[in-house]
């Protein structure tokens, strides 16, 4: 698993580190690791000139130290000076070491266009201008400075790409856009967040020895490891029963194949029993497409809610699908709700729940019970699982004032506080889908998952996720760990299939068996 710390924890870990270890070392420690990843990399796009951007505080210390390394080394290095207090603004311990090691000094507060010049012909770029102390955006200064920087040239973002919110919370336009982040000793969140993710590049992290491990983590995110941890593999004394039954309510005369894709991602993720509930349409479509489910209700371990679900629909098999649907909702078992099951979310249940909307679904369930809660209703779902209420351990919800309107937009712009609102509103975990997938469960580290092509954004995607989730959570895995196994598996399955090129919906559902039985296989051939 990597794990990113919040700014605090890191301040913190360092100071103890510091406590313990000669003044300058952690600095020293940092600057080596850099300097070593610069010297990789300019001998791959065989540059031989690198520029550090130098801001005032010990991130731009790091940068001074590496391109006083890499100075010494024989790299024609140079750093620039980015504060308007000119040489007396930077680390100055740092700035007689890459003066002595032979590296040019320019200063931009004094001759702004020869730093410019300086910038534009460096064929590695070391962004030091803030790291962890940095506020979001760019002065204008500084981003003069990035402008200069050459289309070919490769940019290593020291710690974090300058400009970015370190915490990952806001978006921001105005950052440094690295090819590459070099950080040290541990994420930071805004590597793993949707808001710094892509202006993050390649992560490499330099230990410097200070010690997170026993520190909560503020993001976390699964890698192919966690697959053996987590995925629940059968013992010699389990039956399809104790491993679980899942039962799918999804599709409609309307969307008959959501169902198909959803039963057979759940076949395919190995669940021990699918039960299916539908029209007569999609019933057919499964019983040839999925000849293992059994159609009708009974006894089950956990629903998937929702896919290709038509809650419009009026005819009576419709009606009766609907019924199984809220009477899912209403029971005290674990519910994946998907699409058209979330229309039919009224507010907290009492058993686990993963909701897994898309950016404009979210905001639609977001408007629709923040405009509950701020009436009448208690916001409680309603049946035999209903347990909390509106005023029962109901942490505020910070946002625009509840019954305010929330678009797709507003959510695309703060991905994170609208998955964390919605979570803290419906006490569910909530996956957020998108080029980063965001699982928020409340009282946990966020998970952040980015392991699909984007060719995965095709329709029908969301239904073999649903179906994923839903066979995890049979299974007896928590919400948090279903849903953010289920967003790797997906993802990774989807990543095979494409190849790097188109995808549909089904191959990745078909993709599921394989890429968990290796994914399997890898856990088992790994050393120790
Ligand atoms: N604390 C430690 O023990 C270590 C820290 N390290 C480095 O130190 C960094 C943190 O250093 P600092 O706390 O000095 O903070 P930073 O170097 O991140 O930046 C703080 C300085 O930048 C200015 N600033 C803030 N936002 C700005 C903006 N948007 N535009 C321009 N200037 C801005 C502030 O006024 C302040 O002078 C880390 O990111 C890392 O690179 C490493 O050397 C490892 C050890
Ligand atoms: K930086």
């Amino acid at each position: 698993m990597i794990r990113a710390h919040s700014v605090e924890a890191v301040r913190a870990a360092e100071a103890a580190a510091m406590a313990r270890l000669p003044e300058g070392e952690l600095m020293s420690r940092a600057a080596h690791g850099l300097a070593e990843v610069a010297a990789a990399r300019l001998a791959d796009v065989e540059g031989t000139t690198v520029v550090g951007l130098v801001g005032a505080g010990d991130n731009g210390g790091d940068t001074l130290y590496a391109v006083a390394q890499l100075a010494e080394s024989g790299f024609a290095s140079a750093a620039v000076l980015v504060p308007s207090a000119g040489r007396s603004g930077v680390h100055a311990a740092g700035l007689r070491a890459a003066e002595s090691a032979g590296a040019l000094v320019h200063v931009a507060a004094e001759d702004p266009e020869d730093a410019v010049e300086a910038v534009a012909e460096a064929a590695l770029v070391l962004d030091g201008i803030v790291g962890i102390g940095g506020r979001p955006g760019l002065r204008p200064e500084a981003a003069r400075l990035v402008d200069a920087i050459d289309d070919d040239a490769w940019v290593i973002a020291v710690d974090l790409a300058s400009g970015l919110d370190p915490a990952g919370e806001s978006g921001e336009d105005d950052a440094v856009w690295a090819d590459e982040t070099v950080t040290f000793g541990t994420p930071k969140p805004v590597h793993l967040l949707p808001a710094g993710e892509a202006a993050t590049g390649r992560l490499t992290v330099v230990d410097i020895g200070i010690e997170v491990d026993d520190v909560p983590a503020a993001v976390e995110r699964l890698t192919w490891d966690d697959v053996t941890t987590l995925w629940p593999v059968p013992g010699r004394g389990d039956d399809k029963y104790s491993r679980g039954v899942l039962g799918v309510v999804a599709g409609s005369e309307a969307y008959p194949g959501a169902a198909v894709l959803c039963t057979t991602a759940a076949a395919e993720a190995g669940v021990g029993m699918l039960r299916y509930v539908g029209t007569p349409t999609p019933v057919g479509l499964v019983h040839q497409a999925v000849p293992e489910a059994v159609v009708g209700e009974g006894r089950v371990q956990a629903w998937v809610v929702g896919p290709g679900l038509d809650t419009d629909a009026d005819d009576e098999r419709a009606r009766e699908q609907l019924d199984a649907a809220r009477a899912a909702l209403g029971s005290d078992l674990p519910v994946v709700v998907d699409a058209g099951g979330l229309a039919l979310v009224e507010g907290r249940r009492g058993a686990p729940t993963v909701l897994t909307p898309h950016a404009g679904e979210l905001a639609r369930l977001l408007t629709r019970l923040e405009g509950r809660s701020a009436g009448t209703d208690d916001g409680t779902q309603g049946g035999s699982g209903a347990t909390a209420d509106r005023d029962r351990g109901e942490r505020p919800v910070t946002g625009p004032a509840r019954g305010a309107e929330t678009t797709a937009d507003d959510v695309k712009a703060d991905p994170l506080g609208h998955a964390r609102r919605l979570a803290a509103l419906t006490g569910a975990t909530v996956l957020l889908k998108g080029a980063t997938t965001l699982v928020v469960t409340e009282g946990e580290p966020v998970r952040s998952q980015a392991d699909a092509p984007s060719w995965l954004a095709t329709a029908g995607a969301g239904d073999v996720l649903s179906g994923v989730i839903g066979a995890l959570l049979a299974s007896g895995l928590a919400p948090h760990d279903a849903a953010s196994l289920g967003a790797l598996v997906h993802g990774v399955a989807a990543d095979r299939a494409s190849g790097g090129g188109p995808l549909r919906a089904l191959a990745v559902a078909h993709g599921l068996r394989p890429t968990v039985r290796d994914l399997l296989a890898r856990g088992r051939s790994a050393p120790g």
